[in-house]
């Protein structure tokens, strides 16, 4: 089927979405929605012509187990594997990583119990995570504040805050340490965390253990929102963490949480810092972000010599008392829909599939981290950046008396 010029291939009937929801057809390794046979977009408009550029495709999909998507068939989830591929150097062996992107509904509604809630969701990662030891992951990733509905919007506190939990010893990290050391698997849990060694404060923080079950460390969301109804703000304050990397038996890793994606500086950091792999846990919905999406994580990957995660929820959320966030809006009690579409960009500017845009997934990746120094190699940002140079011009710029230099005739 052609498309302003461009052709479109069916997607494979492994990875269609179910009978009742759009079908999605791929454009070069886009995936494209479709309703009545015809592209859509989030914003209901026809796809312009430049919507459609080829892109490089992801070099290869990944065979996964055969009894992997049967587990993910039975489980209700869908289940994609892909990968990159580096050049061969005479010098270093492949450093080949599988990563795992979980998107995925909250089971229960915002009104249950909050013990119930959680421990839907612990249920049904557990699920998740057994099929993705099946297909060789190494690392997995979930989505931002996992355990939880995305009740931000509300500006209430019970009993949204009774889901905040140790990033030490809270029950989450527990269950993630079990799973880690069960699958020998890097997991990256983001949380809402109360902080008790420092008057009981809640931040939004990823939680990283390693692979032997041993807690590494956790790194906290560094921008805030304060747009639509992502009222944030009123729960936690930007992170003060800076900008760890972990290292991990499987590469260096660094968590850029959700609004994070929009500061091209926080990416950069966690990369001057050496990252290899830059995940991003997102809560984002459609009429907001779905144009940046595709863009954001896949730049950052070329910017910085890295391989990108970008993760996204699914689903809708709907919570018991309106809300209104001073936008004109209506009150309502709901967000919009989570848009889900998770993919991994690589620094030669490739990229998956998304996962789909309104059901639970599990990405597996394959990367070659020879990539990223390849990469570098070949357009020398780090070489170019020019850094100092832009050290001293900010630490001007943001100087009170600080005059820009304007000039003028
Ligand atoms: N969770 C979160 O930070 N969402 C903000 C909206 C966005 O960045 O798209």
């Amino acid at each position: 089927m052609g498309v302003a010029g461009a052709v479109l291939r069916e997607v494979p009937a492994t990875r269609r979405v179910g009978r009742s929801e759009p079908h999605s057809l791929w454009q070069g390794d886009q995936v494209l929605d479709l309703r009545d046979g015809k592209p859509f977009l989030a914003w209901g408009r026809e796809p312009r012509p430049w919507e459609f550029y080829p892109v490089p495709a992801c070099s290869r999909s990944l065979d996964l187990p055969r009894r992997a998507f049967e587990a993910a068939c039975q489980g209700d989830f869908e289940l994609q594997g892909h990968g990159f591929e580096a050049a061969e150097e005479q010098m270093r062996r492949p450093q080949l990583v599988r990563v795992g992107l979980v998107q995925n509904k909250t089971p229960l509604p915002a009104e249950a119990p909050v013990v119930e809630q959680v421990s839907a969701l612990h249920r049904r990662i557990e699920a998740i995570v057994e099929v993705a030891a099946m297909c060789g992951v190494n690392i997995i990733c979930f989505q931002e504040a996992w355990t939880m509905p995305f009740a931000f919007c509300t500006r209430e506190k019970l009993p949204w805050t009774e889901f905040a939990e140790s990033a030490e010893d809270g029950i989450t990290t527990r269950f993630c340490q079990k799973l880690a050391k069960k699958h020998s698997m890097v997991v990256i849990s983001p949380i809402l965390e109360r902080d008790r060694d420092h008057g009981d404060v809640l931040w939004n923080t990823a939680v990283v253990i390693s692979n032997s079950g041993a807690i590494l460390g956790k790194t906290r969301k560094n921008h805030i929102p304060r747009v639509g109804d992502f009222n944030e703000s009123t729960y936690y304050m930007e992170g003060n963490l800076g900008h760890p990397v972990f290292q991990t038996q499987f590469g260096r890793i660094a968590v850029n949480i959700c609004y994070g994606r929009h500061h091209p500086l926080n990416w950069l950091m966690y990369s001057i810092n050496g990252a290899e792999i830059i995940f991003n846990p997102s809560a984002t919905i459609g009429t907001l972000s779905e144009s940046l999406w595709p863009i954001e994580a896949r730049n950052a990957a070329i910017a910085n010599h890295c391989f990108t995660c970008a993760i996204n929820r699914v689903g809708e959320e709907h919570f018991p008392n309106e809300f209104t966030s001073g936008d004109g809006k209506k009150a309502h009690q709901d967000f919009g829909y989570f848009y889900g579409s998770s993919y991994v960009a690589a620094p030669d500017g490739s990229r998956t599939p998304g996962l789909s845009r309104n059901r639970d997934g599990l990405l597996v990746t394959e990367l070659d981290l020879n990539l990223c120094r390849q990469m570098n190699d070949v357009w020398n940002f780090k070489m170019t950046g020019r850094y100092e140079m832009y050290a001293r011009e900010l630490a001007e710029a943001v100087k009170p008396n600080y005059s820009p230099p304007i000039l003028k005739e």
